[in-house]
């Protein structure tokens, strides 16, 4: 369903834009029909902006975006099937409006022509299947309401769609850790309704608990990629070992990642992309690590 190919993203900076920060480079991965793919990497490491490309947020450099096989278009139809939740609930809101606002400007947008109480009914049911009351949110202004409520209205809105795919953007980084999980399962019940969900996140537990599926971002390249047990159960790319040795464990000591002395990569002769190293996991050329 959504699919990158090669994606490469250059920010032109600095006085007439006369630099230029590749913060994506020869980036591919697919997310298919129901299931969560995690994007994960250090701060600075692209996740942000390559969500922005799938978004038509930010422009691609290079490479190619689709979504069933159509590039993306930002525009009503785009956004009919694609749509983005992002860190701060807050900030997708205006504050002088209330919250269910935004419910009303997908009628108005998509649905112009569907009578008032049949609306009503299709949003009351939308707040219900994000486990919130509609008697409870609806009618307030977003001060009234918490961050995990106001995320699960955004997300509420997106089911209004015909959405095939949500790009959910560190959504869970400014909520407590049991709103957190009532968010995670959220997004993990969208799965059983057919949605992709690109989960980015730096946050690699939160990753490994939701995801099928795994790509670990370093510099804007992907380092390795893979089923996410695969990836987290047997770490192949030094930086993918560093992420994981340094995972916070109740009644554990930190460790060190054990140090890479070879590159699998070029063990295996491999050229060109990520090699295989076996089904489903793929690992980049680790050279650069190797002590
Ligand atoms: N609009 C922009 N103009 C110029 N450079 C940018 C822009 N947006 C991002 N960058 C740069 O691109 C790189 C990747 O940024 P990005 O926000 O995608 O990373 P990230 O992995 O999402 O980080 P974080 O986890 O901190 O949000 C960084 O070096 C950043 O400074």
């Amino acid at each position: 369903m959504l699919r990158l190919d090669n994606v490469t993203k250059v920010y032109k900076v600095g006085t007439f834009g006369g630099k230029a920060v590749t913060a994506v480079d020869g980036v591919s991965f697919d997310v298919r029909p129901g299931e969560v793919v995690s994007l994960i990497g250090e701060s600075g490491s692209g996740k942000s902006t390559i969500g922005r490309m799938i978004l038509g947020l930010t422009s691609v450099t290079g490479g190619s975006i689709t979504v069933d096989g159509v590039p993306v278009k930002p525009g009503k139809e785009y956004y009919r099937g694609v749509q983005g939740v992002f860190q701060d609930p807050f900030s997708c809101y205006n504050p002088v409006f209330k919250a269910d606002r935004v419910f009303r400007m997908i009628k108005e947008t998509y649905y112009p022509s569907v009578p008032e109480p049949a609306w009503a009914e299709r949003v009351r049911a939308a707040v219900q299947d994000v486990r919130l009351n509609p008697g409870e949110v609806l009618g307030k202004y977003p001060h009234q309401l918490s961050g995990g409520q106001l995320q699960r209205l955004l997300i509420a809105r997106a089911l209004l769609l015909d959405l095939k795919l949500l790009v959910a953007d560190e959504i869970t980084s400014m909520l407590d850790a049991s709103t957190r999980i009532d968010v995670l399962n959220l997004l993990a019940d969208l799965k059983t309704r057919g949605l992709g969900v690109l989960y980015v996140t730096h946050d690699l537990s939160l990753g490994n608990y939701l995801a099928e599926r795994t790509v670990v971002l370093r510099r804007g390249q992907v380092v390795e990629r893979g089923l996410t047990g695969k990836v987290f159960g047997d770490p192949l790319h030094p930086y993918t070992r560093q992420l994981v040795a340094a995972v916070p464990r109740l009644h554990a000591p930190w460790e060190d990642a054990v140090p890479a002395d070879t590159c699998l990569y070029h063990e295996k002769g491999a050229s060109g992309g990520l090699l295989e190293a076996e089904r489903d996991h793929f690992v980049a050329c680790a050279c650069g690590e190797i002590a």
